[in-house]
């Protein structure tokens, strides 16, 4: 196996669709298509890789796909088109996943462990520190949609660093919680990284990036500008906020629109031509480029959109389902309503035989 990686994603995308109310994502589903509905791509195709015991640092302006990178690899929401390949023993944990609002925060702490794989007295073992860590006093016995943001984070940051994960997903945990747990949260990441743990941090704070990562990937709207070490990365990162901010008010506006102009006309068969062309380039000889292009494209997702052999046959149970609940309660068997249909809004209508009909009234 190759140990190069601990996570390695690649031709990562994400296409949303931007519907403006449930009524029109209902009339695209049943319409022939969905054009008319503007797709959004948060990203259109990252590719990079996160080795072993490393800390890597996600940065980039607001809304440029660094949450939506994160949970990708987390697993909490899938990608588009691409693959995500989490090596080893992993047991992967982002600190905001998971929590239940309806649950108290000590319910959360057991229903998270239990779903990290541990067991009843192994969390009891660990509940203290647990409870002690998040500090968040009679909180503790509330339902967690009760909690403040800070409180959450307390609460998640506690559980994930306790049940001893693999790799940690650490996404803007530390810019709610105030300066002593902030610094506490900063020991047992330095830690984890001392254990050799693998760890995925998103941040907008350049300082904590700087002290807490070995490398970073600076996300900009939907692509992976840069990917090197900290002091490179930060300081090119640095230089382009410094000339977002000297440009107008139009300027800055001109230019966020036009990025997004970019994210919503982007063009995933344009990008996957583009990949298997680079790729046939590196290696002419090989017959079996595209198809290997297009499994890494498509191998490991599953269609969010249904195909219309699927909507039809979903439209097809729904009829029958409800044809079988009219039977049902009008009383007559199945083969009387097949035979006059009319009977089922009809109820007082009974056939006695094929050609006729009898009003009972
Ligand atoms: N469910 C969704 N539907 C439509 N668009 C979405 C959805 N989730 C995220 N987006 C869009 O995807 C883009 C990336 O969002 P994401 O939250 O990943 O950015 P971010 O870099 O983490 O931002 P921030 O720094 O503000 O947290 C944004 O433009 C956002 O509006």
């Amino acid at each position: 196996m190759d140990n190069s990686y601990k996570i390695k994603v690649q031709h990562v995308t994400k296409e949303y669709d931007l519907y403006k109310s449930q009524a029109e994502k209902l009339r695209a589903f049943f319409s022939l298509s969905n054009s008319t509905v503007p797709h959004f791509w948060s990203l259109m195709g990252i590719s990079l890789e996160v080795k072993p015991g490393e800390t890597l640092g996600l940065i980039g302006v607001n809304g440029s796909g660094k949450s939506t990178l994160s949970n990708i690899i987390s697993g909490i929401i899938p990608q588009t088109t691409g693959t995500v390949d989490v090596r080893g023993d992993t047991s992967i944990i982002a600190i905001g996943a998971g929590l239940r609002g309806n649950l108290t925060g000590l319910e959360n702490i057991r229903l998270k462990a239990l779903m990290q794989g541990l067991t009843n007295p192994e969390i009891d073992a660990l509940m203290d520190d647990i409870v002690s860590f998040a500090d968040i006093g009679d909180f503790l016995y509330q339902p967690v949609k009760s909690y403040s943001s800070g409180m959450k984070s307390r609460l998640g940051f506690s559980i994930a660093v306790h049940v001893n994960p693999d790799i940690l997903i650490i996404d803007e945990a530390l810019s709610v919680g105030d300066d002593t747990f902030y610094q506490k949260c900063v020991d047992k990441i330095s830690e984890f990284k001392d254990e050799g743990k693998t760890i995925v941090f998103v941040s907008h704070s350049l300082k904590q990036v700087e002290i807490l990562c070995d490398r970073v990937a600076w996300i900009h709207y939907g692509t992976l500008k840069e990917i090197g070490a900290t002091a490179d990365v930060v300081k090119h990162y640095r230089e382009f906020t410094k000339w977002f901010k000297g440009q107008t008010k139009k300027e800055k506006k001109h230019f966020q629109r036009q990025m997004k102009t970019n994210q919503k006309s982007f063009d995933i068969d344009a990008y996957q031509k583009q990949v298997t062309e680079e790729r046939q380039a590196a290696a002419p000889d090989d017959p079996n480029v595209a198809a290997e292009v297009k499994k890494d494209f498509y191998g490991s997702v599953i269609s969010e959109k249904m195909s219309w052999g699927n909507r039809l046959l979903t439209f097809g149970v729904a009829i029958v389902f409800v044809l079988a609940c009219l039977v049902n309660v009008s009383g007559h068997s199945v083969s009387e309503v097949l035979q006059n249909p009319g009977s089922i809004v009809h109820p007082e209508t009974v056939l006695h035989d094929s050609n006729k009909t009898t009003n009972v009234k």
